[in-house]
């Protein structure tokens, strides 16, 4: 274990140095994008002011005789647009630590735009030794290549083993962006029974027990609300972000937006967003519901220094209830920042 105070020292003579917190940004949706695709990639100047992350995805989805393609595709795509003028978050998803695309993915994008990169995202980490390499390499890479900003990690919850690890993850490094949960990958590595990618399963349900002839009554539950509370209380605990991962049927719109609200309802700050279709789905769920809003404001407002007890329409407040407003609030005003229609129905001055 490093000692504490060497926890935020850079890793490389000439990195940037940590950051000591996350910087605050909404980031409702990780909007993929796959940059062999030079149809996909032309609509990405226009796309960037739509969603709040642009993610290159290099990894899973992308071809093995394409991934130099799409390499030289993400930094053509870095360079043709202003990002940070739309606040938009550039990421990208490198191939897997054991592949042969790895560092050829890192030497290339901090080389040719590390100073635009926000945040890149690591898929199937195993455990904390594999965040540990990550940032080794990034410090060294953006050493090298004069970055100015520590490059963010993001790491993708997809193994067995990752879960078994999910704490020792989030408190890797001071680089942690967050995680986000990788339904596909994680269902294989478990041997779950399923072809989805995310969502539910017709047959994973409960019954109630037999009552004469009627007809017992039955309800699906949720695959995936174990991982979800594992991977929210690791990255809360350690000052990190949450995300529901991809969800693959993009003709069942209502089914995707029950599974992202059910993640948003459980602390996930945002999700995946695969197809252009399921923007304003992430749009519309993570950000908080207006009436909620206008609650949680008169609970700040009736309780200024956030101690005490008060009634409100027959509801106890208190400084719990308190600290559940603020996050409704500040999350309010922080979508009122980028969404005018938002801001006029929130109303928060
Ligand atoms: C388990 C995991 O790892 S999930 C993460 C990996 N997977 C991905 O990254 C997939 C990302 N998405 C995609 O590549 C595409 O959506 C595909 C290949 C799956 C489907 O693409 P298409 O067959 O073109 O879908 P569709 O015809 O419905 O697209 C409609 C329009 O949206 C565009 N479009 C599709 N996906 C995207 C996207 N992710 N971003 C921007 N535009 C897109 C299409 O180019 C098309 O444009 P057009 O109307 O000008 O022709
Ligand atoms: O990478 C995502 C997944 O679900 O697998
Ligand atoms: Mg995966």
């Amino acid at each position: 274990m490093k000692l504490p105070r060497r926890f935020f020292q850079p890793l490389a003579t000439g990195a940037p140095a940590p950051f000591r917190d996350l910087p605050v940004k909404l980031e409702r949706m990780i909007h993929f994008v796959p940059p062999h695709n030079e149809k996909v990639r032309a609509r990405v100047p226009d796309l960037a002011g739509t969603v709040d992350v642009v993610l290159g995805n290099l990894e899973d989805a992308v071809p093995a005789d394409q991934k130099e393609a799409a390499r030289a595709g993400f930094v053509t795509m870095a360079k043709a647009t202003d990002f940070a003028a739309t606040g938009t978050g550039l990421w990208t998803r490198i191939n897997a630590l054991n592949s042969p695309w790895i560092l050829d993915d890192l030497f290339t994008l901090v080389a040719e735009c590390g100073d635009k990169l926000d945040v890149v995202m690591v898929p199937k980490v195993e455990g904390p030794w594999d965040i540990h390499y990550i940032d080794q390499l990034l410090a060294q890479l953006e050493a090298r290549h004069g970055v100015k900003k520590p490059i963010l990690v993001h790491a993708i919850l997809e193994t067995a083993e990752g879960v078994a690890n999910v704490d020792s993850i989030a408190s890797a490094s001071p680089r942690m962006h967050g995680m986000s949960l990788g339904p596909a990958d994680l269902a294989a590595s478990r041997g779950m029974k399923t072809t989805r990618v995310g969502g539910g399963h017709p047959d994973y349900r409960v019954i109630a027990d037999p009552a004469g002839d009627a007809a017992r009554a039955s309800a699906q539950q949720d695959l995936w609300h174990y991982t979800i509370a594992r991977m929210v209380d690791a990255c809360m605990a350690n000052g990190i972000k949450a995300f529901y991962g991809p969800f693959g049927d993009f003709s069942d719109s209502e089914a995707c937006e029950v599974q992202f609200r059910n993640a948003f309802l459980m602390g996930c700050a945002g999700a995946w967003t695969l197809h252009p279709s399921q923007v304003a789905i992430a749009k519309r769920v993570f950000a908080p519901d207006p009436a909620e809003v206008a609650f949680a404001a008169r609970i700040v407002a009736a309780m200024p220094d956030g101690t005490g007890a008060v009634m409100l329409d027959g509801k106890m407040q208190d400084d719990a209830t308190w600290k559940q407003a603020k996050v409704i609030v500040d999350l309010a005003k922080l979508v009122a920042a980028k969404d005018p229609d938002l801001a006029k129905v929130y109303d928060l001055g």
